[in-house]
């Protein structure tokens, strides 16, 4: 063993599988320290002066092309380190391309680009795969080298790609220098055989080139690390001040009531209500089991925020407050609102005892992903949705459909009288709903006088020259795969029976509902914003703490219910699909990643692309899970399930990989903000968990009329023209899209995404579509 712990510097290059080479690095190098910088944070000059206090540097894999400057940063010049500067280094992907094109090797283009693809790697048992036996791996390329001219460097693996691209180089070694590299992703999920073994030869072929040339290594100091940053993983926890806290007490009551509605409940607590708040988030399907129902006052404080505002609107019926950020961001400002709401003794089967539930924009995520893509020119319209949208929940109930238990609880000091009667209440619905045999009916919208819905899809053909500009960027290697989406929006003729205590919206919840139940679905009336959704998709749940768990979900592959698709002709269709497969693997190694991010090492993938069924399609679905490592800090296990939010945000199912660079093109792609759609609604309990799922198959609707002046965006006014003239109909929106790869047929690719607009279309009714249905 090694007197002092290795340090290796791993240089990302914007990449969305960095954190899973970490990891890989960690299990296969005894006992590491891994320091990850991104490749244009410091120049050649600086890094030559540290790379003295590391063992090895690890290059990553990444977006573009490593003739491009830009995309490449720093990397390029350590290939030609001079002599005393030099150390061992490894390179995946991105980085073997550039150590080949370093030492004179062409650079083309794959005539068929593998992104998540699998390929058997033939080699030659040396060097790095000495002891090595079958390789399976996959590979997310589009440009390859050739290394025929290339005298300085010695092929070690191939892939043979037939008629396709006939072998294309998967290793090489440099003939003198320290440098080893790999064009497969040796830390994918899917990699057999060619992961942990290739790295712990690198590191045995590393020391026993620095031991023949007698390197010293200098100690660690913390100058480098102020340059290099501390040892992944970093708990960078979102700050909250370390104030003396009173945590307050839950106070639960607990009925049984066998086949309880919460639609029936909402209904009995006044969600029919319009001008009121109201949220419930409903496990309308399997596999969600536990539905929750806010019990709002006029005193429930609501949070709304719009990016690049530097203050939150916080408000209750009776007041309406400025709070200026104070340069803090919005996240730690949540962590410390909630920080001081932590609350104890809830019943531990109730997932939630009280606190945020709502929604964060896509727009969010993407402020903390890639800010400069939202400052300046943002074009916000006057109905632009809040970013932030959430209410403090202080009384709610929970119902958990698999037992029949129904809990009410209260976070407020005192509060018997209420949760009594709320009891009361409730036995009460439970008994005309027995008595009736079920809740008040969804109707069917009634056809109305004025006129059908009108349904404006999006345009076909700038639809498909979307998909075909999104492939050119796949083939120049700038992504791997892009969630492309595209806005439908409903003219729905207003009711001549609308009243102040008719409430459309629910009602056509409850048809959407009953249409296309899920296990995310939800109504948030949240005003300005209505969102109606039947996600099937969850992003993250964290369990309480301490030892809290993360579980991600992510759904990657739609077949659309049919007569005759039978779950084996989806499976066929889906898990049978190297195409799908590969959209999902992606996705899971990215989600690897983002969750790598903040727990560390300790991840594993529960379930590999398995098909479920949904009410209206068949999705492949596959479960990412990590555990937290508790700090004795109460404080900071309770923000820690927050912190991989934070981090994670916007949902990588959403985007596509690496993220940040898919987040970039889809911004010049699709041509206005994604708003509600594409980010993620749920909770955040005061006992610590938290459950977020991701917004799609949802609708949206803002009301001008209905928000307080106070929460609308600086330079934007309650009501304008084009809603006054309008004001007859109600406007929804729905957001739908799909994952395009290079495999993607453009137009399949359209029908996926009118498949999943008509899984909420439907609700509305008879409808009239303005443009050509597909
Ligand atoms: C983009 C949507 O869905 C996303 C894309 C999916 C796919 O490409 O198969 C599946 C689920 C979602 O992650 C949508 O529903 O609008
Ligand atoms: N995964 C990678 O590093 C990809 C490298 C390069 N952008 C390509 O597509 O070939």
């Amino acid at each position: 063993m090694a007197l002092t712990s290795p340090r290796i510097l791993l240089i990302d290059s914007y990449d969305s599988f960095t954190h899973n080479l970490a990891a890989l690095c960690k299990k296969s190098i005894p006992d590491c320290h891994i320091h990850i910088i991104k490749n244009d944070s410091v120049d050649d000059a600086k890094l030559k002066v540290y790379l003295s206090h590391f063992s090895a540097i690890v290059v990553g894999p990444g977006p573009g092309s490593p003739e491009n400057p830009c995309d490449i940063g720093v990397v390029r010049h350590l290939w030609r380190l001079p002599e005393e500067h030099l150390l061992p280094i490894f390179g995946v992907c991105l980085g073997l391309q550039s150590l080949a094109i370093e030492f004179g090797a062409k650079l083309g283009r794959l005539n068929v680009v593998k992104h998540g693809q699998i390929s058997q790697i033939q080699h030659n048992g040396e060097e790095i795969f000495q002891g090595v036996k079958e390789v399976s791996a996959v590979r997310y390329h589009s440009l390859y080298v050739s290394l025929d001219n290339c005298q300085d460097l010695q092929p070690l693996a191939w892939a043979d790609d037939g008629a396709e691209n006939g072998p294309v180089i998967m290793a090489a070694r440099h003939k003198t220098k320290p440098f080893w590299a790999v064009q497969y992703h040796p830390e994918s999920v899917r990699t057999d055989g060619g992961g942990e073994e290739i790295l712990r030869n690198f590191w045995r072929l590393a020391q026993t080139w620095a031991s023949s040339e007698g390197r010293k290594i200098c100690p660690w100091n913390t100058l480098v690390e102020k340059v290099v940053g501390p040892s992944w993983p970093v708990p960078r926890l979102v700050t909250s001040p370390r104030s003396p806290l009173i945590i307050s007490t839950v106070t639960t009551r607990l009925l049984q009531i066998p086949g309880c509605l919460p639609t029936s409940i909402c209904e009995a607590i006044g969600v029919m209500k319009e001008n009121s708040d109201f949220v419930l988030l409903d496990s309308a399907a399997q596999p969600g089991r536990f539905t929750l129902i806010g019990c709002l006052t006029p005193r429930s404080t609501r949070i709304i925020h719009t990016v690049g505002e530097p203050h939150i609107h916080v408000r209750t019926q009776e007041k309406c407050m400025l709070e200026d950020l104070a340069g803090a961001d919005i996240w730690a400002w949540l962590a410390t609102f909630m920080r001081i709401r932590r609350a104890v003794g809830g019943t531990s089967e109730s997932p939630f005892w009280g606190g945020l539930i709502g929604y964060l924009s896509y727009e969010l995520g993407v402020q903390s992903l890639a800010p400069s893509l939202l400052s300046g020119d943002r074009k916000m319209s006057k109905s632009s949705h809040p970013d932030v949208n959430l209410v403090f929940v202080d009384r709610s109930i929970v119902v958990d459909s698999t037992s029949g238990s129904v809990y009410i609880q209260s976070l407020l000091p005192n509060d018997d009288a209420w949760l009594d009667s709320m009891c009361s209440t409730l036995k009460q619905t439970a008994m005309v709903q027995m008595d009736s045999g079920r809740a008040s009916p969804a109707k069917r919208r009634k056809k109305s006088t004025t006129g059908s819905p009108l349904v404006s899809l999006p345009d076909r053909e700038q639809y498909i020259s979307q998909i075909g500009r999104a492939k050119e960027h796949l083939f120049a290697g700038d992504s791997y795969e892009l969630c492309l989406t595209a806005p439908t929006r409903i003219s729905v003729p207003k009711g001549a029976d609308a009243s102040r205590n008719s409430s459309s919206s629910w009602e056509l919840y409850k048809i959407l509902r009953a249409r296309n139940p899920a296990p995310h679905s939800a109504y948030l009336r949240l005003h300005p914003s209505t969102m109606l959704s039947s996600s099937p998709e969850r992003f993250l749940s964290y369990s309480r703490p301490p030892d809290t768990t993360c579980q991600l979900r992510p759904i990657k592959g739609t077949v659309r219910k049919a007569p005759g698709v039978t779950r084996a002709v989806a499976e066929q269709a889906l898990a049978g699909s190297a195409k799908e497969v590969a959209e999902n693997l992606m996705i899971v190694d990215l989600i690897r990643h983002d969750l790598h991010g903040v727990v560390g090492e300790d991840v594993s993938v529960r379930q590999f692309c398995k098909v479920e069924e949904y009410k209206t399609v068949w999705q492949l679905v596959s479960v990412i899970e990590g555990k937290l490592r508790d700090g004795s800090d109460a404080d900071q296990s309770s923000n820690l399930g927050w912190e991989v939010l934070r981090r994670s945000l916007p949902p990588g199912s959403m985007t596509g990989a690496p993220k940040k660079r898919s987040v970039e093109i889809l911004h010049t792609l699709e041509d206005q903000d994604r708003g509600i759609y594409s980010g993620v609604f749920g909770y955040w309990c005061v006992g610590g968990s938290g459950d977020w799922s991701v917004t799609i198959r949802s609708c949206f609707k803002y009301d001008p009329q209905e928000g307080s002046e106070c929460c609308h965006a600086a330079g934007r006014s309650p009501l304008d023209d084009s809603t006054r003239e309008s004001s007859h109909f109600e406007e929804w929106c729905i957001g739908a899209g799909g994952a395009i790869t290079a495999l993607s047929d453009p137009e399949a690719e359209w029908d996926e995404m009118i498949v999943k607009v008509d899984s909420v279309v439907r609700a509305f009714g008879d409808v009239e579509f303005l443009e050509n249905y597909g």
